[in-house]
């Protein structure tokens, strides 16, 4: 009885403390979240929302909205106008992660797609609760998402379970490419609302003065690292070398393509305590420089020590930030101690802090200078007196024309989150300082910008996924990796759906990245699935590509549709399955298009690499000299060559998702048809017909018709539900056939899924 009461008055006084307790926590999440909303505010980046109800307050923090921060480059990395740069397809991209958001997007869009996605039914399904975002905005374009889901309610032992061998070949997860109907379930409970993004007004100011942008910095470069490697029984060291070929940088800036060879630890547990981290560059083996050696004189090298090697190493610059991130994470050191300012560096601060330094923000970008002290009355109010840095010149400006800027130790700061003064100027500073130092990553908060890079740089690797593994993202340096990583491991840890949402213009990188996502993730996570492999995921690809990439003036390779990518995990996290649905193929593009852009890639493959017998069913033995449709092949041989390649490419992608031979075939008379269509043209001589009957008469003989019921099916009223082309080609002669062969490609890409 005793103790039943005592235990009563035990519960009762633990229950009382527990509510305290968790009035207090509330209370004091509440405080936090008003300042951190304040920080978020007063820094104009993220709008920090939270749910009222005590489920939603318990789900999570909502930062939704990012401002895009749109990047501009050239290798002269110069700043330029976003929106009226087009010939440029060097930009940066934005990355959000964890949710499901909506942006702007300085890409333009078709109307035209975007009204044809309204009739489609795959935007009816998308518009379904829970679609991306609306369907009438140019928005829903950009998004390329990546979704989890996480079908078990247990514990996941552990994350990734990927074995890997020293000789390890790629992953071999396995994918089910399927056609998906249906927007997954998950996404329909995390409608997230749409917000009107402020984009910055665009600066059109100019000063009487001589303005320049801040000096970019050559890339810091590294103190190379020596290490003593012992020979093991098994009678290697530990560790591997690769190969590769870089884009370096001469000291007058002219660019050019040099071998190098990578030292990387082994594959083994053990071998990652060796010293050696992926990316470390072999400079010397022994004392002797080895930068100029191929790799059997290295081989030889390595062979010919005795017990021990002695190896110099120096990270490349790209993998630098990666780089130290690791020793240190190795070393045991925290964060804070590792990089403890030295009293130079305080005293630098310090000095930086004393004089005022501002950026004079002006149209063609910004410039440093600091801001005078003046007497009360001297300068009319609203006004500053600043002295420019780069040649002394005295201006009297607005308040409103100079941000604070950061100390020079914030110049490459890997989070922008972190400036002290978080202002446009700032952060296109450090971009631009990053980028310079061949940093393309930058975290801002939850987010990452990464810009795209003018070489192909060497920062993606399995190797390099595998120093990401298990990570939290606070211990890695900025990469897109870390974001599939910080997904991946909030998906294990929550047991919620995971979406990284890619935004940015056309030519930023969202492919790219996107395919450098689902690389990590399925190998981090591995895959015991039967169905799923990286060749039928490569193969998707390549049809995907074939079927909604062209060239236009931003992108040598532009998607053309949005796509969806949903990868399933099983309880042991590993990926169960994999789907891509693809949404708002700008089908206008097959027969009309802004000048010096092309057609899909699909009819110049076909063009050039269809066989003997191919070319003669599809009447592909000569090609007319003009198109209503601007479908002409290649001039160029490189290009009919490689075109040609594809083809074969194509055709074997097709085999590895088991499209028979014959249902190929089917596909090549359709697109025949199409080419064919353009070939015919239509004229309006007296009633509406085609303009060059031989070419409407291939088209009728690959469809299987006469060249009256061909005729009579694009040119005559159809009653209703018949053909859904009549009404646009009897808009004008020159739409002629416009509306089937648009139709036959948009059906096509949603059949090859
Ligand atoms: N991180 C990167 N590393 C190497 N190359 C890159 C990277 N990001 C982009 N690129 C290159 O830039 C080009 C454009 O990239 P990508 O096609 O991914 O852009 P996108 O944003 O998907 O464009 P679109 O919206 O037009 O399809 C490609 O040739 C790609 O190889």
């Amino acid at each position: 009885m005793f103790n039943l009461i005592k235990k009563d008055k035990e519960k009762d006084g633990v229950r009382k403390e527990k509510k305290e307790k968790k009035d207090k926590k509330e209370r004091m999440s509440q405080a936090e979240l008003k300042s951190l909303e304040e920080v978020g505010m007063r820094r104009g980046f993220f709008s920090l929302q939270r749910g009222s109800s005590k489920r939603e307050s318990r789900a999570k923090l909502e930062i939704s909205d990012p401002i895009p921060i749109q990047v501009v480059t050239n290798p002269e990395l110069t700043l330029m106008d976003v929106s009226s740069e087009r010939n440029n397809n060097r930009s940066s991209m934005l990355l959000d992660v964890g949710r499901i958001s909506t942006t702007s997007s300085s890409d333009n869009i078709k109307g035209e797609a975007v009204q044809d996605v309204q009739r489609s039914s795959l935007r009816e399904q998308a518009s379904r609760p829970g679609s991306l975002t609306k369907q009438d905005s140019p928005v829903v374009k950009l998004i390329k998402r990546l979704s989890f889901s996480q079908k078990s309610k247990e514990e996941s032992p552990s994350e990734g379970s990927v074995p890997s061998g020293p000789n390890s070949a790629a992953p071999s997860p396995q994918v089910e490419p399927k056609v998906s109907h249906h927007v997954p379930r998950y996404i329909s409970h995390r409608r997230a609302p749409l917000r009107q993004v402020q984009i910055p007004l665009l600066v059109e100011k100019m000063f009487p003065a001589d303005l320049h942008l801040p000096a970019v910095m050559p890339p810091e470069v590294f103190e190379p690292r020596e290490l003593e490697l012992q020979r093991r029984n098994t009678g290697d060291f530990g560790f591997s070398l690769r190969r590769t070929t870089m884009l370096d940088q001469k000291p007058d800036g002219s660019v050019y393509r040099r071998v190098v060879h990578f030292a990387e630890p082994g594959a083994g547990n053990k071998d990652v305590t060796l010293g050696l981290v992926p990316g470390d560059r072999l400079v010397e083996i022994n004392g002797l420089n080895v930068e100029n050696k191929n790799r059997d004189e290295i081989v030889e090298m390595i062979r010919q020590s005795g017990e021990t090697v002695r190896l110099k190493v120096q990270p490349i610059v790209e993998l630098s930030e990666l780089s130290r991130c690791w020793l240190k994470n190795s070393a045991g050191v925290r964060g804070e101690a590792y990089e403890v300012k030295t009293e130079e560096q305080i005293a630098a601060e310090r000095a930086w802090f004393g004089t005022e330094k501002v950026w004079l923000v002006h149209k063609d970008g910004f410039s440093l200078a600091t801001q005078l002290k003046s007497e009360e009355g001297s300068v009319p109010e609203g006004k500053v007196k600043i002295r420019l840095e780069h040649d002394g010149t005295i201006l009297e400006v607005d308040e409103d024309d100079v941000d604070k800027a950061n100390p020079p130790s914030s110049d490459r700061v890997e989070d922008l989150s972190s400036l002290l003064y978080l202002n446009e100027s700032s952060v296109m500073h450090s971009l631009r300082q990053r980028y310079g130092g061949n940093l393309i990553h930058t975290y801002a908060g939850p987010n990452i910008v990464v810009i795209n890079p003018v070489s192909a740089p060497s920062m993606y690797s399995e190797k390099v996924m595998h120093m990401f593994k298990g990570c939290r993202r606070e211990d890695t340096a900025p990469h897109i990796y870390g974001v599939a990583q910080a997904a991946y491991r909030k998906l294990l840890t929550t047991r919620q759906d995971q979406s990284i949402v890619l935004l940015g213009k056309s030519g930023s990188g969202k492919t790219t990245n996107c395919q450098h996502l689902v690389q990590y993730l399925v190998t981090i996570a591995g895959s015991n699935s039967k169905v799923y492999s990286a060749e039928k995921w490569q193969a998707v690809y390549t049809i995907l590509e074939a079927f909604g990439n062209c060239s236009t003036s931003m992108n040598g390779n532009a998607s053309r549709f949005s796509h969806i990518v949903s990868l399933d995990f099983d309880q042991a996290g590993q990926v169960a399955s994999a789907s891509i649905q693809t949404m708002l193929l700008e089908k206008s593009r097959v027969t009309r298009r802004p000048d010096a852009e092309s057609t899909f890639n699909v009819f110049y493959y076909m063009m050039a690499g269809a066989d003997g017998s191919l070319k003669t069913e599809l009447h592909f033995n000569h090609f007319a000299e003009n198109s209503a449709f601007g479908i002409l092949p290649h001039s160029k041989p490189e290009e009919k060559q490689k075109a040609a390649q594809q083809f074969a490419k194509l055709q074997a992608a097709m085999k590895v998702l088991s499209i028979s031979a014959e249902e190929q075939r089917t596909f090549w008379l359709v697109l025949g048809t199409i080419y064919h269509l353009g070939a015919a043209g239509a004229t309006k001589a007296g009633r509406k017909q085609f303009a060059r009957h031989e070419w409407a008469q291939k088209a009728a003989y690959l469809l299987g018709c006469t060249l009256e019921e061909l005729s009579s099916s694009i040119f005559k009223p159809q009653a209703k539900g018949t053909l859904p082309r009549a009404s646009s080609i009897r808009q004008g002669a020159e739409d002629s056939g416009e509306s089937s062969g648009k139709q036959n490609h948009n059906h096509f890409h949603s059949l090859i899924q």
